[in-house]
């Protein structure tokens, strides 16, 4: 972990209550949460917890009706939606379940994308793409439209799409939910060795299994923090001999 002793990302009273058909769902119920440099923090908790909520509040894609986000100690509260946009592309880097790739571009084109939109020169775009899709084991997909490749393929896709521009920190809601155990196993390698670099990463998941690799645990329900606790030993260790295992390289 790193010795910055700001915090990364520093979330304090955090309310969002969604307004739909029906009832009002309160989706976070006052959250204080802090991430250092470095870390990996995997949230869990039941369908409904409201973790994804937190997450696209983390990420400036939802507003908080309540409470502040610091981003590296730098208050958020008064960005605009184009200034969110702007941060998303420099400083965090976000992963769906869904992947969200744009169907239209080819892969090389997905991936160049964010650099190309945050001012990136487009050769050194290139370059950029072109070793973090070597990195991901996607040489000879450049040219691949996404509905061409495997769940996996095209999840490792939206991983070097979201860590393009080298974002400090990287959000991911549900990466391997939508995957078979072989991608699953994939993604989540992928991201036990980001962390290994250096990467801060939060991850959002149901499955406990997946929540282990790890290093910090944070169990939400009914909207709030229940439980929020550093995992010691190894992360296979962690995950035990069956299920998704030996996520370390
Ligand atoms: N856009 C929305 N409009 C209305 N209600 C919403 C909206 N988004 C989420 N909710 C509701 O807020 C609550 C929390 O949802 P959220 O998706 O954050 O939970 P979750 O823990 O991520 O669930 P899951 O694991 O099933 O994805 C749920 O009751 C959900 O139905």
């Amino acid at each position: 972990m790193s010795e910055n002793p700001t915090p990364l990302l520093r979330a304090e009273g955090l309310v969002k209550t969604h307004y739909g058909e029906g009832a009002p769902a309160h989706a976070v119920r006052g959250v204080d949460l802090s991430v250092a440099h470095g870390e990996f923090v995997a949230v869990t908790g039941p369908s409904g917890a409201g973790k994804s909520t937190l997450l696209h509040l983390l990420g400036g894609l939802q507003r908080p009706d309540e409470g502040s986000i610091r981003l590296d100690g730098e208050c958020t509260d008064s960005y605009s939606e184009a200034r969110w946009a702007i941060e998303r592309r420099r400083r965090i880097g976000i992963v769906f379940q869904f992947f969200n790739l744009v169907s239209n571009l080819s892969v090389a084109d997905n991936v160049e994308l964010p650099a190309l939109l945050a001012g990136v020169p487009p050769k050194r775009a290139r370059a950029e793409r072109s070793a973090l899709l070597t990195e991901l084991g996607l040489d000879g997909k450049e040219r691949s439209m996404p509905g061409e490749l495997s769940g996996g393929e095209q999840q490792r896709v939206a991983l070097a799409r979201a860590l393009v521009n080298h974002p400090p920190l990287l959000l991911a809601d549900e990466p391997a939910g939508s995957l078979d155990s072989r991608g699953t196993r994939e993604v989540m390698r992928l991201l036990s060795r980001f962390h290994a670099r250096g990467q801060t990463i939060l991850l959002v998941t149901h499955d406990a299994r997946l929540a282990s690799a790890a290093d910090r645990v944070i169990s939400f329900f009914d909207g709030r923090i229940a439980d929020d606790a550093e995992l010691t030993g190894t992360p296979s260790r962690r995950a035990g001999t069956s299920g998704v295992l030996e996520l370390r390289d």
